[in-house]
């Protein structure tokens, strides 16, 4: 697939490494192109809502190298979707994700290959963050390690109940490195993010939604009775952000990723630059015309 020298242009600014930190995509790619199994399936739907599917049920949804390629494929398409408003991003076979397949990773585990991983997978969810949807990590079963990582990637989270959270790091002797502690101590303080990553705590529902980390809890479709499936009930949740016209949803969340990421002036800046996308277009002259009292 041929890439458009704008979309380029965009991947590049909202990558986090490029050539000048010695970063070389082509290269890491070959490397991980080597370790197969699984895949990162996106469905694309009317609704602009889309939905992200870690599938490698025999490992728990293990990360391979070939998913960290795709995921990195899915993102740049859900980065050249106009119609898109909203993004859940969910695990096969009722578990979320046990973070990186510990095969590739013993198979990487040299000090070079490491690093040129962290930042292909911190530059993939840095995208997949600063994508201009609403994002929700649907959490069933268990988000381990870079599984609980890939949840801080996106705007909310949901949780079934009966599910976990848990940055497992510190058992393999690692701490997170696909950016989760930069996004968790955005997400819960930095006194939360210690306790959490420091005593590689089981984050349940009710503890995720105490400390901030967690949005809505789902009710479990298979022990509930009567209850909705579960991507449904995320569905329902995400909808009422993602009601209306793309361009004003994907302007929300433009400006509000300014505000989060950059200093003030600058934010004020973009944020005028947004607003001047929404202004006078379609959507407002439609919203003014319906306004019959005010002519
Ligand atoms: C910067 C990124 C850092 C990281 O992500 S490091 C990786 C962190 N993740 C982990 O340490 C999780 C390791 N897995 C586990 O603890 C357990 O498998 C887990 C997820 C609690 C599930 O336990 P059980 O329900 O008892 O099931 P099980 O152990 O028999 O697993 C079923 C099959 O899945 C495999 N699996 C699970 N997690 C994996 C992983 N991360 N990499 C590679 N394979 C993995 C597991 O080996 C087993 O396969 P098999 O049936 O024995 O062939």
């Amino acid at each position: 697939m041929s890439v458009s020298p704008r979309l380029l242009q965009r991947q590049r600014s909202s990558c986090v490494y490029s050539s000048i930190h010695g970063f070389n995509q082509d290269e890491i790619k070959e490397k991980l192109q080597a370790f197969h199994g699984g895949s990162i399936d996106l469905l694309k739907q009317d609704s602009g809502i889309a939905v992200l599917t870690i599938n490698n049920p025999s490992r728990m949804n293990a990360f391979s190298g070939s998913m960290m390629i795709d995921l990195e494929e899915r993102v740049s398409q859900l980065e050249n979707w106009p119609e898109g408003k909203g993004l859940i991003v969910q695990g096969a076979a009722e578990t979320f994700c046990s973070g990186s397949d510990l095969n590739a990773v013993r198979a990487i585990s040299n000090q070079q290959d490491g690093m040129k991983m962290c930042m292909f997978m911190q530059n993939a969810l840095t995208r997949l963050l600063r994508l201009p949807l609403i994002s929700v990590a649907l959490v069933e079963g268990r988000a381990l390690g870079g599984g609980a990582e890939l949840t801080t990637a996106c705007d909310f989270r949901l949780m079934e109940a009966g599910s976990v959270i848990q940055f497992v790091h510190k058992h393999m002797g690692l701490v997170p490195g696909w950016g989760g502690a930069a996004r968790l101590v955005h997400l819960v303080g930095s006194q939360n993010a210690l306790k959490l990553l420091g005593g590689a705590v089981k984050v349940d529902p009710e503890l995720g939604v105490n400390i901030g980390l967690v949005d809505g809890v789902l009710e479990g479709h298979q022990k509930t009775e009567g209850a909705a499936p579960l991507l449904q009930q995320a569905e329902n949740w995400l909808s009422r952000y993602t009601k209306g016209p793309a361009p004003v949803i994907q302007a929300v969340k433009k400006v509000v990723l300014s505000g989060r990421e950059l200093p003030l002036s600058e934010a004020l800046r973009t944020e005028k630059d947004i607003f001047g996308t929404v202004w006078g277009a379609p959507a407002n002259l439609e919203a003014l015309a319906s306004k019959s009292k005010h002519k």
